[in-house]
């Protein structure tokens, strides 16, 4: 498995990371999440041992993760990560690429594991393709079959669908996460996306300001978000009598003592976003039909 334990680190005087212990054990998927500068790419880089930590320590099994100042090599055969920036030679194929540290003892064995990659990312047809002909969700594609051609043992992923459009996203995550639970490989998640969580992730660590502000299930951390944070990164919410309600747990009803005025209403494909105000304050509700402006509604929470 692999442990944190009592981990800080800054980049110049201010924390960027703090965490006491942290624990993802084999196999399992653990989601990252939190705003932008909370700390995510920094906490995947430590663990990858990019860094030298002044306080605390990394273990992956038995081996203790190091940087830089006792290893000439960042990284270990045994973790992969794929960056948000990641680099690959422009003037190689596909194939080539995601072959590269492959052993060409066995060709065909290198071959046949070769084609079972490009079919994970969904890249069949691009094999003989150049990188530098390639789209930037398909750049991103190649990097995540590279990282995983040696099968490593835990796979750090940082933003790994952000170049991918939606069309693709949806099958290219199935496909990944279910190879990946398949094969056992452990994997550190960091998204925005709370599609790259809900049904894949084991446990959620909501980073914020580098310190953990909670860490739960997903199911858990959907169903009582403890802080405005969380349910923001699950979708449209409101804060009514200090506690946090979703838009779709409120609803249009025929009587109530819950009256708002719709200001806005905003097509969202299977249901509108309906903005209202409420004792002069704006609400969010989700309703199958469009209503009218300054129409008046009653309204029920079902929490
Ligand atoms: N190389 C660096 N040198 C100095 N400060 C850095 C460096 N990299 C990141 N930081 C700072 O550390 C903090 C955390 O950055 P980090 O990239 O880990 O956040 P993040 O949660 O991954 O953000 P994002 O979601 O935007 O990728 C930010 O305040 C950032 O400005």
């Amino acid at each position: 498995m692999l442990q944190i334990k009592d981990i800080s680190f800054s980049y110049n005087v201010n924390k960027v990371i703090e965490l006491n212990s942290l624990q993802v054990n084999l196999g399992k998927t653990l989601a990252v999440i939190g705003e932008s500068g909370s700390g995510k790419s920094t906490l995947l880089k430590l663990i990858y041992g990019q860094y030298d930590l002044p306080k605390g320590e990394i273990f992956w099994k038995d081996t203790q993760i190091l940087g830089p100042a006792f290893n000439l090599v960042i990284g270990y055969d045994f973790m992969k990560y794929v960056a948000q920036e990641f680099e690959l030679m422009p003037y190689i194929t596909v194939q080539e690429t995601i072959g590269q540290y492959l052993s060409s003892f066995y060709k065909e064995k290198k071959q046949k594991r070769i084609e079972e990659l490009l079919k994970i990312v969904e890249l069949t047809n691009f094999s003989q393709t150049k990188i530098q002909f390639l789209s930037g969700g398909q750049k991103q594609r190649v990097a995540l079959a590279k990282a995983l051609a040696k099968e490593p043992e835990i796979l750090l992923l940082d933003e790994p669908f952000s170049h991918i459009d939606n069309f693709k996203k949806q099958s290219l995550r199935r496909s990944l996460f279910s190879y990946l639970k398949q094969k056992k490989i452990t994997s550190i998640v960091a998204t925005h996306d709370k599609d790259d969580v809900l049904g894949f992730a084991d446990n959620m660590l909501v980073l914020h300001k580098g310190k953990q502000l909670d860490y739960n299930t997903p199911q858990d951390l959907y169903h009582n978000p403890k802080h405005p944070l969380i349910a923001s990164f699950f979708g449209e919410y409101n804060i009514i009598d200090n506690k946090i309600v979703y838009a779709h747990q409120i609803k249009v009803i025929d009587k109530s003592e819950l009256k708002a005025k719709v200001k806005n209403s905003y097509f969202k494909g299977h249901y509108f976003l309906i903005e209202a105000e409420l004792d002069e304050e704006k609400i969010v509700f989700t309703s199958e039909y469009k209503l009218d402006n300054e129409r008046s509604v009653n309204l029920k929470i079902k929490t």
